[in-house]
């Protein structure tokens, strides 16, 4: 048989198996033919070549590459995704990966929505779409659109799951009940104090480096958030504001995230490698993984033995009040590691992006600490509930979140059996769609002024005639019965920190900082990454 014929009816097999069977891909018929075809000419080679490995390898790899021709003419041409968008991520997800690992994930995806249009193919089986319609479709309540692969990935110990890994919707509302409890306004309130202590930790240990020089405040932003967490999920343990990184669990946490970005793009590479893990616990990786998930464990099963000061998000998710915990071990283990990924770096980057915001609008500053002075000359200690209750502090948060949502790409769904039309689109079964957060709050279909900081938009005073901000495409913690559990305490969180940094500090950008340079310097892989943010800070004289 010859070397041309051998090559392609693979590839003719796999696409007729296609198109015959409606396989999603050609690969499982391109597999079939292709393999009863190597099978006849292993054979005819087995008598015509001078050694049979090589025979072997001749034909294997012309069996690859005939398979991966058929499937890149599939993709190419026949899938049924009509959709536009860069021609090499059509082809293959390693495009996605590139991308990710340039960092410019968000800034790409803005670009190619403003090339594209509301959607934009990013991938084989992938669509970002870039429309207020598509989101109650997609994210709400009744929607049978699913969680993607990608969750499969959400870092946690093997054989457990967590809110956020749980896919089918039965499995996630009744895990949603327990982990509801723990966010009703009274439980909210009962973590006040541990809030507010740790805010004031960081506050201190501010004035203290601030004789120093310009800080980095993102950096110690990330650590009280760390240490709000480790409270509230382990009853204490990291102590990062205190004493830094020593047991490294803060890089681990930050490098886990940082790898469960990219198999966003590869979501059938995460059970392999988890499963890697487990079996070789002496690879670099799978230490430290081992290492966060050891103490984890240890730290669940010290604060299940004992009574904790207070009432933290542990009591719920043990059940304390009830003496009945509805969550094995290691889903206790792997919903105190998703306290910590969730509830960390996104709370850090909400305050992180709003004082790299406030410090390049002084006439904000301004008027938010006149805010913040009027409560307080009338009600006396700033409280998270009066905090909550502030337009001002409000609107700048809320600004400071549209231009940069802290998970800027969306949250990957996958399509319903029978595929469905969203925003007067087809989208077929099985394709995984995002609706990414940074695009979506800065589309200027929906924003006036949309990469403007315009905190008054979000006043009655701010909508004047003419003005179009669609509040609808407003959605950094997403939306629908699968969005941020701990939304409430995360603002809670970032009002009580920048009243407090504001109301104790004057501060300004250091010398020869370059807002520019810096917005270039983010990237945007799960997570928004925060570059060094140098601020010169001084206390202010208290009245
Ligand atoms: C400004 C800070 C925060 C932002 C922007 C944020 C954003 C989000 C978003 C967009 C999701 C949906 C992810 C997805 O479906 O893939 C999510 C889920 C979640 N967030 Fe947050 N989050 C923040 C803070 C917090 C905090 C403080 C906690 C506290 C523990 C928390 C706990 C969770 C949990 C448990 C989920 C999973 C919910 C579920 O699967 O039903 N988040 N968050």
């Amino acid at each position: 048989m010859s070397p041309a014929i051998m090559f392609l009816l693979p590839v003719l097999a796999g696409l007729l198996s296609h198109q015959v069977f409606r396989y999603r891909e050609p690969t499982l018929g391109n597999c079939l033919g292709g393999f009863l075809l190597a099978e006849t000419a292993l054979a005819v080679m087995l008598f015509g070549c001078a050694h049979p490995i090589h025979a072997l390898c001749t034909t294997s790899a012309m069996y690859i590459a005939s398979l991966s021709l058929s499937i890149l003419i599939y993709r190419a041409i026949l899938h049924p995704l009509a959709i536009p968008g860069p021609f090499l991520a059509r082809l293959s997800k390693l495009w996605a990966v590139a991308v990710t690992v340039e960092g410019r994930n968000h800034a790409t995806i803005a670009e190619l929505h403003a090339t594209y249009g509301d959607f934009v193919r990013i991938g084989p089986n992938e669509v970002s779409i870039s429309n207020v319609a598509a989101i109650h479709e997609i994210y709400g309540p009744r929607s049978e659109w699913t969680r993607s692969d990608w969750y499969k990935g959400v870092p946690r110990p093997a054989n457990s799951e967590s809110l956020m890994s749980l896919r089918g919707h039965a499995e996630h509302s009744q895990r949603h009940k327990v982990w509801d409890r723990a966010f009703t306004t009274t439980a909210v309130k009962d973590y006040q104090p541990l809030v507010t202590q740790r805010v004031q930790q960081l506050s201190d240990r501010l004035a203290s480096e601030s004789g120093l020089g310009a800080v980095d405040i993102g950096k110690w932003f990330s650590a009280c958030t760390f240490d709000i967490m480790g409270d509230l999920a382990f009853d204490g343990g990291f102590e990062l504001v205190q004493n830094g990184d020593i047991g490294g669990y803060w890089q681990t946490i930050n490098e886990a995230v940082r790898i469960g970005a990219i198999f966003i793009n590869l979501p059938w590479l995460a059970e392999p490698l988890a499963w890697l893990a487990a079996k070789m616990p002496f690879l670099p990786l799978a230490c430290k993984k081992a290492k966060l998930e050891r103490f984890a464990e240890r730290q669940v099963r010290s604060r299940q033995q004992k009574v904790a000061h207070s009432k933290d998000l542990s009591y719920w998710l043990i059940g304390e009040d009830t003496g009945i915990c509805e969550i094995s071990l290691p889903d206790l283990v792997a919903e105190a590691v998703l306290v910590i990924i969730a509830g960390s770096d996104s709370t850090t980057l909400a305050s992180f992006f709003l004082f790299f915001l406030l410090g390049q609008h002084p006439a904000i500053v301004a008027r938010l600490r006149q805010e913040l002075q009027d409560t307080h000359d009338r009600y006396g200690q700033l409280t998270i509930d009066k905090l909550s209750e502030l337009p001002y502090l409000n609107a700048c948060i809320n600004e400071s979140l549209r231009l940069y949502p802290p998970i800027p790409n969306g949250h990957p769904r996958r399509a319903p059996k029978g595929g469905a039309t969203v925003a007067g689109q087809f989208i077929p079964e099985g394709t995984t769609v995002i609706i990414p957060a940074y695009t979506l709050h800065r589309d200027p279909k929906y924003w006036s002024e949309p990469n403007t900081f315009r905190p008054e938009r979000w006043l009655p005073e701010g909508t004047s005639a003419g003005e179009k901000d669609d509040f609808r495409a407003y959605i950094p913690f997403s939306y629908g019965p699968y969005s941020c559990i701990g939304r409430n305490l995360a603002r809670h969180e970032v009002r009580l920190l920048v009243a407090t940094i504001i109301t104790r500090f004057d501060f300004q950008l250091a010398d020869g900082f370059d807002p520019q340079t810096f917005e270039q310097q983010i990237t945007g892989e799960f997570l928004l990454t925060r570059p060094v943010l140098p601020m010169v800070l001084r206390e202010r004289m208290q009245e």
